[in-house]
């Protein structure tokens, strides 16, 4: 199965031969949260540019690097920079990597964001929790279930006993089409539709996992507000998004790390073998 001209099964067989690990959770860093990747254990880090068929990032604060290691007993695959389709990717592109990661023999993909906040409880500093082709998946995939209940529920729990309960929501996530922020008539819009947090990324990947079958956890990291108020002088940026990102990647590390040490694995592997 080929997504304009590279092979998923390619990249796959490149990626195994290459590392001994074979991951059960992938991780998807979003902006200014790469550092994730440098707590895995027992590394082998591979920059996108020398992976056959790998996508290439351009944005600041993704570092470009596809990282597999050890974490809390778990094997896991960090994508240190994502794809975006402002980037001109296509949205195949976008999404390459998910494919790989089934074909590894990945079961649980973990995204993560950056995400600007349109509802008025979700200040700054905040975190939300989100809720083709038939060889991978069926030709309509449902999505009403796409973002893991159990997950859910355990990375609440997580977050009460590290005494950041109130920091941490469930919400709607809506993707837009960047790189522009949006517009205080686009925001009105979005939240007006019930969006709590708007970013430009996530949804693809979202799609692609459950497509081919992987249990979905996603993180936004709420690093600004969304101005709604023409009287409103605030506006974001890039640079104070990753700043955010820098300030708070501590606590999401902890979150996902705890996450990923407590979440229960059913070592299907399916290497190889995707259906
Ligand atoms: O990759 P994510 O979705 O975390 O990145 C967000 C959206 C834009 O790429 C960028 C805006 O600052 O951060
Ligand atoms: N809008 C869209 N994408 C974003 C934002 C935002 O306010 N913040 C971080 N990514």
């Amino acid at each position: 199965m080929c997504c304009h001209g590279y092979c998923y099964q390619k990249t796959a067989d490149w990626l195994m031969s290459h590392t001994k690990h074979r991951p059960q959770v992938a991780i998807i860093c979003g902006s200014g949260l790469g550092m994730l990747a440098d707590t895995l254990k027992c590394q082998d880090s591979f920059a996108y540019s020398d992976i056959p068929g790998f996508p290439q990032s351009t944005v600041q604060g993704h570092a470009g690097r596809l990282v597999f290691g050890e974490l809390k007993g778990k094997t896991c695959v960090c994508m240190q920079g994502r794809f975006h389709m402002y980037e001109g990717h296509s949205l195949c592109k976008t999404t390459f990597p998910v494919r790989v990661f089934k074909l590894l023999g990945v079961e649980t993909l973990i995204v993560t964001n950056a995400a600007g906040s349109l509802a008025d409880g979700l200040h700054r500093l905040t975190y939300s929790l989100l809720s083709v082709v038939y060889r991978f998946g069926p030709r309509f995939p449902a999505m009403s279930g796409c973002y893991d209940k159990g997950l859910r529920c355990l990375a609440m729990e997580i977050a009460k006993e590290h005494g950041v309960a109130s920091l941490m929501q469930e919400g709607v996530y809506a993707m837009v089409g960047g790189p522009n922020f949006e517009t205080i008539a686009e925001a009105r819009l979005l939240h007006r539709l019930g969006v709590d947090a708007v970013g430009m990324s996530t949804a693809p990947e979202v799609v692609v996992a459950t497509h081919c079958g992987l249990r979905v956890f996603g993180l936004s990291l709420i690093t600004n507000k969304v101005v709604k108020s023409y009287e409103d002088k605030d506006s974001v940026n890039h640079e104070g998004v990753l700043e955010v990102g820098r300030l708070r990647s501590q606590t999401v590390q902890q979150l996902v790390t705890e996450l990923v040490s407590r979440m229960e694995i059913n070592n299907n592997n399916n290497t190889n073998n995707a259906v």
